[in-house]
């Protein structure tokens, strides 16, 4: 009797040898799971990943070696675990579980589903897909030290959506662009600084309408860009760190800041030659001349080697763009008597970056599999319920930071406000006169409602669809403004029906008339969804709720959204061009 067997009994074991099931993600997490279910006696698994090698996963994803950098991480994988068992039948795809293949249908052939994702969106998918396919999927999570394994089933157990995930700390977005006093703040700064030079342009926070006569100081340098690379890069500088610094100081806008800013003077500088290569390491501290150094010869390193200037997005990994980022941040913290940092530490902050821990995610993809044997027994036996013999676990430091306390708790029922599993209709608050429909498919549906392909209906008239079959003759609907859709157009209290046929998912939306009066015109689209529109209307009660929440750290990425203190909304003003921004 093998090993398993003994373990497992004969039944299960062979159970587990026939079970097909599907892995998505091949990451820190996914390399773990794969071995582990490989050596558990899993012999028909499907493994889906979108990404391929890169050197800095070889740390922890130990299924790869150097020599496979740049190839699929799907299909190495598979290649390395099957050394492991070469009997064991898997199939790689090299592709986003987001594409269409992945259709509910295609779902529904698997016993279980397995995520070893490391991101909100891709795991909300995966959740929907499972919730329609009525196939139990083991959520899994890591950050540091922490981590938590969760199972899903439609109807016993709450979806990955029952329950809001937590956000971390919150910023304002006047403090980012006007008074920081945290390095975090200069590096959200130098990232949106990144983005107005070298990316979408007017997508930064700190673009401004050149035509606009109190635009900013720097606007004019920024946008300065038939100069030579070294004169516009200087330009640039006195424009952030100089000019517009003084402006401010003039006209007092800082009198309340507790500590005075200064301008940097570019002829207080002495600057080294600039073919002065300095030797450092990325722990150590710059001096002011090094971040200016640093500062320009980045910005004239990105302007003569790119041709994507304008499209460019930060990449934390871009040693050019890190280099950008952080003598921006630091000269940023300087002006405002900020502390500076290493390169090494505003890496760790602009890419939210909390390291990997290679034993948690180990933990982690264990416990899933130990969850994996309990589905499967729940299925040979059919007796018990994944509800009552399946747990929650989460994987924490111990108290004296020595060890590991794994703590498994009973899986929660169905939220019964859940829009997903329990499709409860909710409240959509923005201005129905200044929003345009494109804004709400892209911010609302896609961006936080976490949809794929979404149709848009008021009663019985489709206004918009996307997917396969979709009728495309409806894209015009696009940028008119809610008032104005077909069908007399939405009003205060209109129900709108939001449908992704991809995710077997709809959501009746209570569309509300409201207008932030705090916004900021450079600011993202307004609007507040569920439960933020209820707190909104409790604030009403006690009106001294300033609620910000400006600043999300989601996963890895950092997002900026709108500033808003919640008042008594005002009349919808009249429509006016808003620029939208992630
Ligand atoms: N939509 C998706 N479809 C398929 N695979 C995905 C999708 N989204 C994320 N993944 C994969 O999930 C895995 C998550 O693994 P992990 O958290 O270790 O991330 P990583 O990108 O390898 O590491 P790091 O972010 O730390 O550099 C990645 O390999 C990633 O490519
Ligand atoms: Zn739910």
């Amino acid at each position: 009797m093998s090993f398993l067997s003994a373990t497992l009994g004969n039944g299960l074991t062979q159970k587990i040898h026939e079970s097909k099931i599907l892995v998505v993600g091949a990451g820190g997490i996914g390399c773990e799971l794969l071995k582990n279910l490989v050596l558990s006696g899993f012999e028909n698994i499907t493994i889906v990943d979108l990404d391929t090698i890169d050197v800095s996963n070889l740390n922890r994803q130990f299924l790869f070696r150097s020599h496979h950098v740049g190839q699929s991480k799907a299909i190495v994988a598979r290649e390395v675990a099957l050394q492991f068992n070469p009997k064991a039948k898997i199939t790689a795809y090299h592709e986003n579980i987001k594409t269409s293949r992945y259709s509910i249908e295609y779902i529904e052939q698997f016993v279980l589903v397995l995520n070893a994702l490391d991101n909100v969106d891709a795991r909300k998918h995966v959740n929907r897909l499972c919730l329609a396919a009525n196939v139990p999927l083991i959520e899994s999570g890591t950050t540091g030290y922490l981590g938590q394994v969760s199972v899903i089933k439609k109807g016993e157990t709450e979806c990955y959506e029952c329950t809001e995930k937590a956000t971390a700390k919150v910023y304002p977005i006047c403090t980012i662009r006007s008074t920081p006093d945290k390095m975090v703040h200069c590096i959200v700064w130098a990232k949106e600084c990144y983005k107005l030079l070298f990316g979408k342009t007017e997508d930064s926070m700190l673009w401004e309408d050149p035509s606009n006569e109190d635009k900013s100081a720097f606007m004019d340098h920024v946008l300065a860009r038939d100069l030579a690379p070294s004169e516009y890069a200087q330009g640039v500088f006195r424009g952030l760190f100089e000019y517009e610094i003084q402006k401010k100081l003039d006209i007092k806008t800082y009198k309340t800041a507790s500590k005075m800013p200064s301008p940097i003077k570019w002829q207080d500088l002495s600057l080294p030659p600039p073919s002065t290569s300095t030797t450092w390491n990325d722990r150590m501290l710059w001096s002011l001349e090094e971040c200016v150094q640093n500062f320009l010869d980045t910005i004239i390193t990105i302007v003569q080697s790119n041709d994507d200037i304008g499209h460019l997005e930060f990449d934390k990994d871009d040693s050019h763009a890190m280099t950008f980022v952080a003598a921006a941040a630091n000269l940023r913290a300087h002006v405002f008597q900020i502390p500076m940092e290493s390169l090494f530490a505003c890496k760790g902050i602009a890419g939210n970056i909390i390291p990997a821990i290679a034993t948690t995610n180990a933990i982690v993809a264990g416990l899933q599999v130990l969850e994996a044997f309990k589905i499967i027994r729940l299925q040979l036996e059919a007796k018990g319920s994944i509800a009552t013999d399946c747990k929650y676990t989460y994987c924490n430091r111990s108290w004296d930071g020595r060890g590991v306390v794994l703590n498994p708790v009973a899986l929660s029922h169905p939220n019964p406000k859940c829009f997903v599993c329990s499709r409860q209709m909710l409240d959509l608050a923005l201005d129905i006169k200044t929003t345009t429909l494109h804004q709400v498919v892209e911010h609302v549906l896609k961006k936080r409602m976490g949809m794929n392909a979404p149709t848009v209906s008021i009663g019985s008239n489709t206004i918009y669809e996307e997917g396969e079959d979709a009728e495309e003759s409806l894209v015009v609907n696009l940028p008119k403004l809610l008032h104005e859709l077909p069908g007399g157009g939405l009003h205060h209290d209109t129900v709108l029906t939001v449908e992704d046929f991809s995710q077997d998912f709809n959501c009746s939306l209570c569309v509300k008339q409201w207008t932030d009066t705090e916004k900021d015109e450079n600011a993202t689209l307004s609007f507040l969804l569920g439960h933020e529109y209820t707190k909104w209307k409790q604030d009403l009660a006690q009106p001294t709720t300033d609620a910000v929440a400006d600043m999300e750290l989601v996963d890895d990425e950092l997002e900026v959204v709108q500033h808003e203190k919640r008042r008594v909304p005002s009349p919808a003003k009249s429509p006016r061009s808003k620029r939208m921004r992630h």
